[in-house]
């Protein structure tokens, strides 16, 4: 199916992807329950959502809500307290092994800061070449390379044999980025977890990155979800927007609805405290 013609602001078009059911993740505090206990602290609250073919969805919240932990927890980088993930409409039950490989193939995370994810020791093409190795199994040198310069020119890095080189401290920010975009793409996945993306980024190349995503979520039909504070972008580029508060989605609905008519206190207060969410990014 082509999702060319999508329109990106129509939050029930795209098959779900990947369904998270009544989510709910406890830490443990440094504080004291009774004589032998911990007290908990419950970060994520009973959130259900739904990630679509070909469609953007925001989660968005102030700093502390849950979103990187919701991220986390579908990436199944953590356990769930309880509640349930389903791929493709089966319930997610693997949490290693081959068929949990195979899940985190399917669904990739790139995080806010592409420096830290980045290993300083290794030049991109070790870091493309071991995402493909991994998620695709054996490769000749020559494939590699071949593969891995396809992944650079999908995320627009040209020339792409100029980048397959360097070290993360001879990139951009931007360009750090780009390359945890290609090293989410050699595993092929369906289901991209972007947090924070471009937070970190210069303002003036804000725009560029979030374009890219757009594209990437066209071309590969990738359900992404786009965790941000920015409530501008998340109006801009996703279809469906989820406003996070205290662990709990307050609200939901498609992005316009959401950001142009808020029908909960919390998200009309983020939206007063925001610049002007209703912009289009500038640069
Ligand atoms: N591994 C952990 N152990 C204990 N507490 C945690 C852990 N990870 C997150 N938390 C807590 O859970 C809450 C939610 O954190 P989370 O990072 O998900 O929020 P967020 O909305 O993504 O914030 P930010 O936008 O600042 O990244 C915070 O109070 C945080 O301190």
């Amino acid at each position: 199916m082509s999702t060319d013609v999508m329109d990106p602001h129509e939050p029930e078009q795209g098959r779900v992807v990947l369904e998270a059911r009544n989510l709910v993740k406890d830490f443990r505090t440094n504080k004291r329950a009774g004589v032998f206990g911990r007290e908990y602290f419950r970060a994520v609250d009973d959130v259900s959502l739904e990630l679509r073919a070909g469609q953007v969805t925001a989660l968005v919240g102030q700093s502390g809500s849950g979103k990187s932990t919701v991220g986390r927890l579908l990436a199944q980088l953590m356990p769930l307290t309880s509640g349930e993930l389903l791929l493709n409409g089966d319930p997610v039950s693997a949490t290693r092994g081959r068929a949990f490989i195979r899940y985190t193939g399917t669904v990739q995370m790139t995080l806010q800061d592409p420096f830290s994810s980045l290993n300083p020791l290794h030049r991109v093409s070790y870091t493309l070449g071991r995402a493909l190795r991994i998620h695709g199994g054996p490769m000749s040198a020559d494939e590699v390379e071949e593969w891995s310069l396809a992944l650079l020119r999908k995320v627009e890095l040209a020339p792409a044999e100029r980048y397959l080189h360097r070290f993360p401290h001879e990139l951009s920010g931007g360009e750090r980025q780009r390359i945890s975009f290609a090293r989410a793409l050699a595993a092929e996945p369906k289901v991209l977890l972007a947090d924070e993306p471009v937070s970190m980024l210069d303002v003036t190349i804000r725009k560029g990155m979030l374009d890219l995503l757009d594209q990437l979520r066209r071309t590969e039909e990738l359900a992404v979800l786009y965790i941000t504070h920015d409530l501008g972008s998340a109006r801009a580029y996703s279809a469906q927007t989820l406003v996070m508060y205290h662990g709990k989605v307050v609200e939901r609905g498609s992005s316009e609805q959401v950001i142009d008519a808020p029908s909960h206190e919390y998200t009309r207060r983020l939206l007063a405290a925001a610049p002007n969410p209703r912009r289009r990014l500038a640069g």
